[in-house]
């Protein structure tokens, strides 16, 4: 080949990420970027293999401002007037082609991107979260939890540290608990990891029956990560499983397996009847019908019932470890959240009721304050401009241009919160109507949390259970324990704690 050849082939790759750059269809040159996001997906597609996407982005934001080109053709708004226009009804923004990075089986809820099919399947799904089917979850919920408080009370019965403490995990136990509840609620039993005090799910290939384990909460964390990751630049999950990268192959075998835990539970349910008597969310999804009265079929029912144990899990177990950093961490916390439940629990140590307790209005503030501070949905949600374009904050965007508007910093803005930094439950008794509008932890909107009302269901039950019954504190020598130390976090789709080693004692004798 003529040397003029290869300078040509040397010289298409420049070409391929210059020309857009120099054409600038959709008018972005006018946003600062860090170098290389105007030209390559790379900038973000590392910051979330890294797993500190919203930290970056928010380092972006504090250098450059409101408006951060990330992606060639995504634009981040860190301007909470941006919520309902790139997330509210009506005004026609999509899911952006992120989401393809999470479709398994076939799309859910979660990852459908076209209007109309996801209206139908929301039709289809919304009457599973109403408030009256939620509160008929209570009961496999309040189960789960008494098996947690017995595992609470053995650890209990043995001290290991300084002042009658027992040493544990925290986020072991709220990933056993919630992963146990959801898959409670979704496939009709639990896993049965509060019992084995393991992360260990049962999974039967509905082909031969044969049973083997594996790490559910471990396949859910690489799967979100690796989701999260490609999602950022979503031609390359074809070639994922040959990248020379673990964090890829044992992510992509992850999706896989993750799959293959929910076709086997719904195969128990549908083709063997076991559970059929309960009134869960797996009974409520086939029980579904969109507006010609048809039910959801095999595929999409199995694909649902994967939605629900993804999006209903390590959501609600990664807020739950990162409350009780927060608590502990902030004097006074803990001893005004178990005055208030004391006074309305009169003295009964049993699991409470949610009647008992959803008056308490502090326990609500601690778990806002978490979520706003927390953020589980930390990163900006990626939605497509319409085609006729919009104008957000003062800027006008072409069809077609990705827009975010990053949660954590919107969370952490000093502007809306006054000190955004500081954990202040007291501060949701006086909420001014910005904040109110720039709480977003559920999103906002059509594609806003369809299990919000759940959520709000376990957390105020499981706190309540938590903080009534034992004291805590952190445990000896733990970096989080000292004076100003984070909480580590790493970020996949969600931000989650790596863990918080603390020192639980009964509160009774
Ligand atoms: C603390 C707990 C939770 C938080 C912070 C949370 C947050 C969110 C957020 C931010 C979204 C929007 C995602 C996006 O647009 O990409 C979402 C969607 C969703 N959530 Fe949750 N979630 C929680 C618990 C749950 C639970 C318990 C369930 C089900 C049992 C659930 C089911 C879903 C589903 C199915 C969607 C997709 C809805 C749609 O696109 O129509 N979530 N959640």
């Amino acid at each position: 080949m003529a040397y003029t050849t290869y300078i040509l082939i040397g010289l298409l790759p420049l070409v391929y990420y210059l020309l857009p750059y120099i054409v600038d269809a959709k008018k972005l040159r006018r946003f600062n970027a860090p170098f290389p996001a105007a030209f390559s997906d790379f900038w973000l597609f590392w910051q979330a293999r890294k797993g500190v996407r919203h930290f970056a982005v928010h380092d972006m934001h504090k250098k450059y401002g409101k408006f951060v080109r990330i992606q060639p053709e995504h634009i981040s708004v860190a301007d909470p007037a941006a919520i309902p226009i790139v997330y509210g009804h009506g005004t026609g923004f999509l899911k952006s082609d992120y989401y393809d990075a999470f479709v398994s089986i076939q799309r859910g809820l979660f990852n459908t991107r076209d209007r109309a099919e996801h209206t139908r399947k929301r039709k289809t799904i919304s009457h599973v979260f109403s408030t009256k089917s939620v509160l008929q979850f209570e009961p496999y919920i309040h189960h789960n939890l008494e098996l947690l408080a017995k595992q609470f009370n053995k650890m209990s019965d043995s001290p290991d540290l300084s002042g009658s403490y027992h040493k544990l995990d925290i986020l072991h136990w709220t990933n056993y608990l919630a992963f146990d509840i959801i898959s409670d609620l979704t496939f009709g039993s639990p896993f049965g990891m509060l019992e084995s005090g393991k992360d260990q799910a049962f999974v039967k290939d509905p082909a031969t029956g044969k049973v083997t384990t594996a790490p559910a909460i471990q396949v859910l964390n690489r799967r979100g990560e690796v989701s999260g990751t490609l999602g950022c630049a979503p031609w390359v999950k074809q070639f994922a499983k040959y990248l020379p990268d673990k964090f890829f192959t044992e992510g992509v075998k992850a999706v896989e397996d993750l799959a293959g835990i929910a076709i086997a539970r719904v195969s128990d349910r549908l083709d063997h009847g076991i559970g059929n008597e309960r009134e869960d969310l797996l009974k409520k999804l086939m029980d579904g019908r969109d507006e010609h009265g048809k039910p959801l079929g095999r595929k999409e029912t199995e694909a649902e019932a994967l939605t629900m144990l993804i999006a209903g899990s390590d959501t609600t177990s990664n807020t739950l470890c990162s409350l009780m950093y927060w608590v502990l961490r902030t004097p006074g916390v803990l001893e005004s959240l178990q005055k208030e439940l004391d006074e309305a629990l009169q003295g009964d140590w049993s699991v409470p009721n949610y009647a008992a307790i959803k008056d308490c209005k502090y326990l609500r503030a601690v778990i806002n304050e978490t979520l706003r501070i927390h953020s589980t949905s930390s990163l900006g949600l990626p939605r497509v401009v319409p085609p006729k374009g919009y104008t957000v904050c003062g800027e006008f965007f072409e069809g077609g241009t990705v827009l975010s508007v990053p949660s954590y910093t919107i969370h952490h803005s000093d502007e809306i919160w006054g000190d955004a930094s500081a954990f202040r439950p007291e501060r949701w008794f006086n909420l001014t109507e910005l904040q109110k509008k720039s709480f977003i932890p559920f999103s906002v909107g059509p594609r806003a949390c369809v299990g919000q009302n759940v959520a709000e269901l376990e957390m105020i039950t499981i706190v309540a259970t938590m903080f009534s019954g034992w004291d805590w504190k952190f445990a000896e020598g733990e970096k989080q324990g000292l004076p100003g130390a984070p909480l580590d976090t790493v970020e996949g789709f969600l931000r989650k704690p790596l863990g918080l080693n603390v020192g639980i004692k009964r509160r009774r004798a």
